[in-house]
């Protein structure tokens, strides 16, 4: 596996392997790997794509200065995670790499209605630093497939659209969500639950479930509730249970029929915030 650590070094090297005819592939990550990232790298290599991944813990997408300092770090087990699943380049630049005129001139995009709801309603901010940092990504790797996780709908909704803005013929491969065996989504953020906290925020899949198997009861509003009452039973707070059509993010009072939808829920468990979101 090449480690690059300069923009400049990449690019190098990547125009290289453009000019020997080789596709690439990228998965951006923050780092604090586990089983969710490496399924994004092994569908890259899979595709026959060379597998670029990056580390970069971006602090303008952290609108919670807390969340940022305490956010995992464990590079050198990273390393060894994506030498052992056959990465091919990993970049771990630092600020003044991505951000060299400084973390406020970065290019602010307009995500317009995404960015008003659910994870962009509870983390003000958050997607402008996303819209940051994966534009100049893509601008530093121009892969030709991105990988990206469905644990993080709304920011694939975002990536999306980004793309868009940007013209960019980039693919977007939303890959499925990896989950522990009580069906907890693998997320960095676990790794600071204590094991009794670990145990009880498996009722978040248990939830998300619980709403696509009630979808023919056609009253959201109460497995709403119900849902609410079971994550506070176990120490979480929510901070939304929703309900949205899968292909915009249109929120939904009720079921709908003929809608591919998508539940998603954010719950804090102490000052732990955790996502996920099932299909129905
Ligand atoms: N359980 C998972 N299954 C599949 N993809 C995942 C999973 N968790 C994260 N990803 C994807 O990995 C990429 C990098 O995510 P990130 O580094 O923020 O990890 P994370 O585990 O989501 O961390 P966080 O604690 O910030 O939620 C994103 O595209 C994300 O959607
Ligand atoms: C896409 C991303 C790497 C941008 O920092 C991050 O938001 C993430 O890890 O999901
Ligand atoms: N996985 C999304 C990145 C974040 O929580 O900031």
């Amino acid at each position: 596996m090449f480690i690059f650590k300069k923009v400049g070094d990449l690019d190098e090297y990547l125009q290289k392997r453009r000019a020997d005819g080789d596709k690439i592939g990228f998965v951006p990550t923050m780092g604090a790997l586990h089983e969710g990232h490496i399924s994004l790298v092994a569908r890259c290599k899979a595709d026959g794509v060379l597998s670029v991944c990056s580390i970069f813990v971006n602090p303008t997408q952290f609108n919670d200065k807390n969340d940022l300092a305490r956010y995992p770090v464990s590079t050198e087990a990273d390393m060894e995670l994506l030498l052992r699943a056959g990465c091919d380049v990993l970049f771990l630049p630092d600020v003044s790499e991505i951000y060299p005129g400084g973390e406020d001139k970065a290019p602010v995009y307009d995500f317009g209605y995404l960015d008003t709801i659910l994870e962009g309603a509870q983390r003000p901010g958050h997607f402008k630093g996303v819209g940051q940092v994966v534009a100049r990504l893509l601008q530093i790797v121009r892969p030709q497939k991105l990988y990206m996780g469905q644990k993080d709908y709304q920011q694939c909704m975002v990536v999306r659209r980004l793309l868009q803005i940007m013209g960019t013929d980039t693919e977007l491969e939303i890959c499925p969500i990896i989950r522990e065996a009580d069906g907890l989504a693998m997320s960095s953020r676990n790794r600071r639950l204590t094991e009794p906290q670990r145990t009880l925020a498996g009722i978040i899949y248990q939830c998300l479930v619980s709403i696509q198997a009630k979808q023919g009861t056609d009253n959201f509003a109460l497995v709403r509730k119900e849902c609410e009452e079971l994550l506070r039973a176990k120490g979480l707070t929510p901070e939304y249970v929703s309900l949205a059509d899968a292909r915009d993010l249109r929120l939904l009072d009720n079921y709908e029929h003929n809608t591919l939808m998508v539940a998603l829920i954010a719950a804090r468990m102490g000052d732990i915030r955790l996502i996920d979101n099932i299909l129905l």
